[in-house]
């Protein structure tokens, strides 16, 4: 009883891996894997920063660089943006203080919904900005701007919808 038992077992072992083998020989023979798997064209790096947006710059200011003892940078006006800048150096990455400049500020609006305050976007290095753009439109992903900026840091930056990103503005740089 118990043989026959065994025997049955291990003819349905046998059986399913004269199955899986030629099914695993005849995917890889007939189609490559370059082919079915589509070959990245451009990569996420590091979190570069997360900003914040602030409706005191100078209170703001203080709190991280007088009771939290950050390192931080200048205040630096970016007109083209609608939005001062000062960067909070944390080590692995940093934060942004946003601050409205200008009757258009992006950040104006914000600030009138969010009067404390909160985070405005988060931005994401990736390696190859333009690569990134074609492949998200693609995905129906909207992009803020047509063309790349130049961001805080001197380098091409692009927008991405906020209802496209689960709630959250997300800014691509270029590393
Ligand atoms: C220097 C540079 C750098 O770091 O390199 C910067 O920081 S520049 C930082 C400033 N620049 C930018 O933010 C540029 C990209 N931003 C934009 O184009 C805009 O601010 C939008 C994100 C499209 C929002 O446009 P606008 O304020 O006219 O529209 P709105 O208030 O009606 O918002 C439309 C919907 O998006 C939501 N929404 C608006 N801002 C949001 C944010 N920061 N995070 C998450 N959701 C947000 C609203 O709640 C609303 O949802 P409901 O419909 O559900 O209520």
């Amino acid at each position: 009883m118990a043989a026959s038992m065994v025997k049955v077992a291990v003819a349905g072992i046998v059986g399913h891996f004269r199955h899986a083998v030629p099914t695993v020989r005849r995917l890889s023979l007939s189609k490559p894997l370059a082919q079915v798997v589509p070959v990245p064209i451009w990569k996420l790096g590091r979190l570069n920063h997360i900003a914040i947006a602030v409706p005191d710059l100078e209170k703001a200011i203080s709190l991280y660089r007088d009771v939290l003892g950050a390192r931080l940078s200048d205040t630096v006006p970016l007109p083209e943006h609608g939005v001062y800048t000062v960067f909070v150096e944390l080590g692995n990455t940093k934060l942004e203080l946003l601050y409205p400049l200008g009757e258009k500020s992006p950040i104006s609006g914000f600030l009138q919904k969010n009067k404390a305050g909160g985070m405005h976007h988060i931005c994401i290095e990736v390696d190859d900005i333009k690569a990134a753009i074609t492949d998200l439109k693609a995905k129906k992903i909207r992009t803020l701007s047509e063309e790349p900026r130049i961001g805080a840091h001197g380098k091409p930056v692009m927008f991405l919808h906020p209802k496209d990103c689960d709630g959250v503005l997300v800014e691509l740089e270029e590393a």
